[in-house]
């Protein structure tokens, strides 16, 4: 697995300094809000469990599973809905969670989904930005960092299913995609 990797370019430590800061914020910006903290799986879950610790104020916590991109590195442009929420949204601040926000088409889609069922306001988190492919009109309000234009792996992020176990965001070799 690590020897498919080409470089590291976001390392464990520099995760975790972002996560807790990011955190902290939203800690803040929430404060006295009735938040949902919504997971988009499955991509997000390791970033989702970092940063729920992070947060120090009551929340709830549910998530979605969707589906764009199925193993290759670019995206169908067709959102799939694995798995709806379970909670009603009426009412609550919703805080969607993601680890990337590219195309943008996910979060679009999603986004417009949620103000349909009436949620009180919904803002985005996302661990990497990557600006260079974006095709819909979508900007996160909180991010980590900036990543170029590279498919990425790790932290939650896959190819192909595998690399979701890495601890740190790379890029893979030429040659695993040629596999
Ligand atoms: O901005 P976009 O171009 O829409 O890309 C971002 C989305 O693509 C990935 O999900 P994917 O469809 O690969 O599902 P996964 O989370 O299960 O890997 C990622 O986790 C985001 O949800
Ligand atoms: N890596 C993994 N999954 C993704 C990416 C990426 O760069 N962009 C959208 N989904
Ligand atoms: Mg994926």
């Amino acid at each position: 697995m690590k020897e498919d990797i080409l470089k590291v370019l976001i390392s464990e430590q520099e995760i975790a300094q972002k996560v807790a800061q990011l955190g902290a914020q939203i800690s803040k910006d929430y404060a006295g809000k009735k938040l949902l903290v919504l997971g988009v799986l499955k991509g997000s879950f390791v970033f989702m469990a970092d940063l729920m610790r992070q947060i120090t104020i009551p929340c709830q916590i549910d998530f979605m599973a969707v589906s764009s991109y199925s193993s290759g590195v670019k995206t169908s442009g067709v959102v799939k809905i694995i798995k709806d929420i379970d909670i009603d949204p009426l009412d609550f601040d919703i805080l969607i969670v993601e680890d990337i926000l590219d195309s943008g088409l996910t979060l679009s889609y999603l986004k417009d989904l949620l103000v349909q069922r009436n949620a009180s306001s919904i803002h985005i988190a996302t661990l990497l930005d990557k600006p260079a492919r974006r095709v819909a009109d979508i900007k996160p309000d909180y991010t980590c960092f900036e990543v170029p234009d590279e498919f990425v792996v790790g932290y939650g992020l896959d190819y192909a299913e595998k690399y979701r176990n890495l601890p740190y965001v790379g890029v893979l070799k030429p040659e695993v995609y040629e596999k």
